[in-house]
Parts: structure tokens; C-alpha cells; sequence
């Protein structure tokens, strides 16, 4: 009998609470039916926009490759508005097939009429992206749009401005015209959320574009978009560039404004997320990072960034360099095409006359622990706390579950939870002002120690694979977390780093497959993902420390020359 009075006792203190939650999330609901049917009439709108250029003239507009696009609005054959409905069209038939895009940024008519209308005076002198459409993640602030992360409590609450970056586009001539697709959070590399939905690799639909730019790179993939704006905290632009078989760069930290964008973790002091460019080539990404780090005003609209012009001296430098490889970087056995991808590109610099010797990442176990602790910054409260009042579907789960207990049971799981790497990661979350502070110190005397180990071989850049594997399938990312410590490294140490496609997965690297040792749940997925991806690119990763962005596009633009998938065809 007094098990009842208990059960009475603990339900009457928890329903007011239950019911309180039970509200909330009804009023979230009510919230994405709202939005689902703003974006209808907005993609209406779209449809409409698009549906005033006949089709062929649109079809011939959009197949043109980044620069041709540009001479072509510059020498007046094409005008900005039938350019922009081009796109529209294109990026609409691209979200049918992959739901890669948010909303269409209805100000760009606007823009792009602006832009015509200028262009009618014979004295104007049209700025460098005259006329050309440029697609934004939805978590960059675009003046009068949501940048909701994919939170629903986040809808209904548009910027007031946009971001540094997205008004420097449109300084520049550009017409910012969509918002992208990105998963909740903004912390994974899938690309699903309870707003939007979930993003569909474009190359195979079972499988993650990656994320968290992962509209991004669906969208230019199918070639509804010639460049695409992401942000990087842990290989956010690089992994959905390489999933997809594109090109994507961040810069470090310093070399990218700050001011107007939706940050995973507010307040995250030492990995800060950076902007950046995804786009079927790296000349693309040269081109925009030129345009971007030339004009004085960046630095006026963003004063905390060193105000350094694109170095063309390091980017045209014909000096060999010495730089170091690995195909495994300690922590996390990368899948046979992504190694081979790795000596590919080596074989290619070492015939460019470069000196490659081999490298070791120090401390892998402790590096990408630091990462995850450095990444969700207090111990994954605030994340914890966003995503319990929010609504999210399965696939879209972020960490794995013994890093999203109360932190009194993390502590009496610290030594002895049975999986090696989940258990170092939980290790390293911070549950209290001292750890929080010793967390910091653990990644600058790990930054420290990375630079030293590069200056005893006095390395210039690295390569590496991309990523662990190859595109998983939805709702799979949180369950390999380890494949991300390959482009996670280079946010820890704040290095630019970029990611070219250089290969596709083959047959032989199936039957590699067979060998790989698994030591836990990550490896042993990361082995089941990568199979029955013959034909997937495949792409490699070079870094080079803060300030030498210049030095990564050479040697990018150099393997890209060589060995890039699609050099010839894009
Ligand atoms: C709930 C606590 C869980 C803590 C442990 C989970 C650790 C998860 C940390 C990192 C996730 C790794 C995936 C990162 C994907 C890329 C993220 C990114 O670059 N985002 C871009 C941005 O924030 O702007």
C-alpha cells in the first residue's frame, strides 16, 4: 500500500512539470506546421519567380561554371534577375530531390534588380560579383529570416541584419538567394532537424551530405547554387564539401569575421566557428576568399579581425615546401579509400617537387577527447538543456548517450564505462569551474605541443584523409563519432584547412575493407557504413597553420590540378 502513496506522492510532484513540458513541445509543434506552411507559400513564391524565364534560357544560365557565369553577367550577356530565376529554378528542382533548401531569400529580387538598373548607367562600374547568386547556411544571419539552428523554439525570430559576410556579398555584387539546410545544433555531421527535415545526399540518398553544412553542399552539388557560404567549428564545411565531391575551405579563426551568425555554443571561447566557402572547385574558393580579404571595409564591419589582404606572394609562391602526411592519425582508422586518397595526393606533390615525410599526431586519444570537451564548451549543459526543449527527430541525435547523464552519474561512470573512447570524452567534460579552466589549459598546451612536433621536422602544411569514412546513412553520425577527428584536429589547433575530392571508392578498397581491425562500436560501423560506396568521391585534407590560408589554396589548387575529380568537367 505504501508503494501507491509513494507513486502518488512522486507523480504529483512530477506532472505539473510533465504537463508543463508536455505544453511546450505541443506549442513547438504548432510552431513547425506553421513554418512548413510559411515555406510552401515561399517556395510558391519562388515557383512563380522562376516561372517568368522561359526554361531553356534558364537551363543554359545555371549550367554555367563559376567564372564563365561571372564574365557573362560582367560583358552584360546575361542580367542579374534572369540570372537569380535561373538559379531559383535550379535550386528548387534541387531541394525536390535532396530538401537541401530552408527558404528563398525574397530580398534577392530586389537586389537583383538594384543591380540591373545600375547596370543601365553607362558610367557604373560593376563591383566584382556583379550579378552572382550565392547560397547561405541557414544559421548566418540574412536580415528578416530565422536563423533557428534547427531549433523550432528558435522560429519566428528574424535577424535584424544580416551578417558581416552576407553584406560584404552583396557589397561585392552578389545576390544572396537562399537559406540551407542544417542539423540541429549545428554539432553533427548529418543534416536533419524537427524544422526542416532531413537533407539527403544528392550521390545517394540513403546517406548524409554531411553537415553541419550539409544543405550547402547538396545544393551546389546538383548545381543549384556556384558558391555556397558554410561555417566550421569541426569540419562543417569540409565534410559535406567532401561527401558530396566538392571543395571547401576554413580559414583559421582570425581570417573570419565573427559578428552575425547562430553559434552552436554561445560563449565557446577556444573553437570558434568559422565561415567559408563550398563549391565544385577550389579556384572558386580562391576567388571568393580573394574578393573577401581584399576589401577594407571587412575590417572596418568586424574590427576584432586582423585586417591581412589575400596573400597572393604565398599563393603564387613557387618555393617547395616540406610537408607531413598521415593516413592514420592515431585515433580513428580511416576507411581504405580515404588512406589511399592520402598517398595518392602524396605521389602528386612529391612530382610538384615537394618534400613529404611522414608525421604523427601527437596525442590522439587526448586530442580528439579535447575537441569534444572544447566543442560543447560547459560540459554539454547548454546543448543539453536547447535540445531537451526542443524537438528532435531520431536521426537527428547529437553525442552518444553516457555524455548526456547528469553529470553526479558521468562522474561515477568516469573510470569505468566500457568503451575506451567514449569514456576518455566524458573524461574531459568539464562539470565545474576549475575542470572548465583546466579544459582551456589542456588545449593550449595541446596547440603547443602540436606546433612543436611540426617544427621538428619543419613542416609547412600537412595531408591527411578528409574524414574517417564515407557518407554514413541517416541518423548513423552520432554513432561514429570518431571518423570526425580527421577534420576536427584542425579546429582544435585553429589551422586553415581545406578538402578537394581526388578519388572515388573502388572495388579494391571494398575488399581492404575486410581487413581493418575494430576495437569498438565506431570502428566497427565505420566498416559497415563504408561498404557499397563504390563510386562515392573520395577526398583529401591539407592544413597549414593560422595566417598561411594562402599556402593551403596553393597546395589544394596544385592536387586539385593533378589529381581532382572533376578538374576537367567543372
Ligand atoms: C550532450 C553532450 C555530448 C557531449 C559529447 C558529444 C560531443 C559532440 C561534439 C562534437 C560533435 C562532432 C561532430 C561535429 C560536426 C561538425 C560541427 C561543426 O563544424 N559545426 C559548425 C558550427 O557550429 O558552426
Amino acid at each position: 500500500m505504501w508503494f501507491f502513496y509513494v507513486a502518488i506522492v512522486i507523480i504529483g510532484f512530477f506532472s505539473p512539470k510533465l504537463i508543463d513540458k508536455y505544453n511546450r513541445k505541443q506549442k513547438l509543434r504548432t510552431l513547425i506546421k506553421q513554418r512548413a506552411a510559411d515555406r510552401k507559400i515561399n517556395f510558391e513564391w519562388a515557383k512563380n519567380s522562376f516561372q517568368k524565364l522561359d526554361e531553356s534560357r534558364a537551363v543554359e544560365i545555371s549550367a554555367k561554371p563559376f567564372e564563365e557565369l561571372r564574365n557573362s553577367l560582367k560583358n552584360g550577356e546575361i542580367g542579374p534577375v534572369e540570372t537569380l530565376r535561373a538559379f531559383q529554378r535550379k535550386a528548387y528542382e534541387s531541394t525536390e530531390k535532396t530538401n537541401c533548401v530552408c527558404f528563398f531569400i525574397q530580398e534577392a529580387l530586389e537586389i537583383a534588380e538594384n543591380l540591373e538598373h545600375l547596370a543601365t548607367d553607362p558610367n557604373y562600374q560593376k563591383p566584382p560579383l556583379f550579378g552572382v547568386p550565392v547560397s547561405i547556411k541557414e544559421s548566418i544571419h540574412v536580415k528578416n529570416l530565422d536563423s533557428t539552428a534547427g531549433y523550432a523554439q528558435k522560429i519566428n525570430n528574424p535577424s535584424d541584419a544580416n551578417s558581416v559576410s552576407v553584406d560584404q556579398l552583396i557589397r561585392l555584387g552578389a545576390v544572396p538567394f537562399v537559406h540551407t539546410n542544417i542539423p540541429i545544433a549545428l554539432l553533427s555531421y548529418g543534416c536533419s532537424n524537427g524544422v526542416y527535415g532531413t537533407t539527403l545526399n544528392p550521390l545517394d540518398n540513403s546517406r548524409v551530405p554531411g553537415g553541419s553544412s550539409g544543405g550547402e553542399a547538396a545544393l551546389v552539388s546538383l548545381g543549384g547554387s556556384v558558391l555556397g557560404i558554410g561555417t566550421d567549428v569541426g569540419g562543417s564545411i569540409r565534410t559535406p564539401a567532401s561527401f558530396c565531391g566538392l571543395a571547401g575551405f576554413k580559414s583559421s579563426s582570425d581570417r573570419s569575421p565573427q559578428l552575425g551568425k547562430t553559434a552552436s555554443i554561445p560563449g565557446r571561447q577556444l573553437l570558434l566557428s568559422v565561415e567559408g566557402p563550398i563549391a565544385k572547385n577550389i579556384d572558386v574558393c580562391v576567388e571568393y576568399l580573394r574578393l573577401k580579404w581584399n576589401d577594407p571595409l571587412l575590417y572596418k564591419k568586424d574590427v576584432y579581425m586582423p585586417p591581412v589582404k589575400f596573400q597572393e606572394n604565398l599563393y603564387n609562391s613557387e618555393k617547395p615546401l616540406k610537408i607531413g602526411y598521415y593516413t592514420f592519425d592515431g585515433y580513428q582508422t580511416a576507411s581504405p579509400a580515404y588512406q589511399r586518397a592520402v598517398r595518392e595526393t602524396v605521389a602528386v606533390l612529391k612530382e610538384l617537387g615537394h618534400e613529404l615525410v611522414p608525421f604523427e599526431v601527437p596525442q590522439p586519444d587526448h586530442m580528439y577527447s579535447i575537441f569534444c570537451a572544447g566543442a560543447t564548451a560547459d560540459g554539454g549543459l547548454y546543448l543539453m538543456d536547447s535540445l531537451a526543449n526542443d524537438i528532435i527527430p531520431p536521426e537527428a541525435d547529437i553525442g552518444f548517450p553516457v555524455a548526456k547523464l547528469p553529470h553526479f552519474i558521468q562522474r561515477l561512470l568516469r573510470k569505468y564505462w566500457h568503451h575506451r573512447r567514449e569514456r576518455q570524452i566524458i573524461q574531459e567534460l568539464p562539470h565545474d569551474t576549475e575542470e572548465m579552466r583546466q579544459m582551456h589549459e589542456k588545449i593550449e598546451d595541446y596547440r603547443h605541443e602540436f606546433v612543436l612536433a611540426m617544427r621538428a621536422k619543419k613542416l609547412d602544411a600537412l595531408v591527411c584523409p578528409a574524414f574517417g569514412c564515407p557518407p554514413p546513412h541517416h541518423g548513423m553520425p552520432n554513432k561514429i563519432l570518431g571518423a570526425n577527428s580527421y577534420p576536427a584536429l584542425y579546429n582544435l589547433i585553429d589551422f586553415a584547412a581545406g578538402t578537394v575530392p581526388v578519388t572515388v571508392q573502388k572495388q579494391e578498397d571494398e575488399v581492404e575493407l575486410r581487413k581493418m581491425k575494430t576495437e569498438d562500436s565506431w570502428d566497427r560501423r565505420v566498416v559497415t557504413e563504408s561498404k557499397n560506396c563504390i563510386g562515392l568521391p573520395v577526398s583529401v585534407q591539407i592544413a597549414t597553420p593560422p595566417y598561411r590560408e594562402e599556402m593551403c589554396l596553393r597546395l589544394l589548387k596544385q592536387v586539385e590540378a593533378k589529381i581532382g575529380l572533376y578538374s576537367r568537367t567543372h
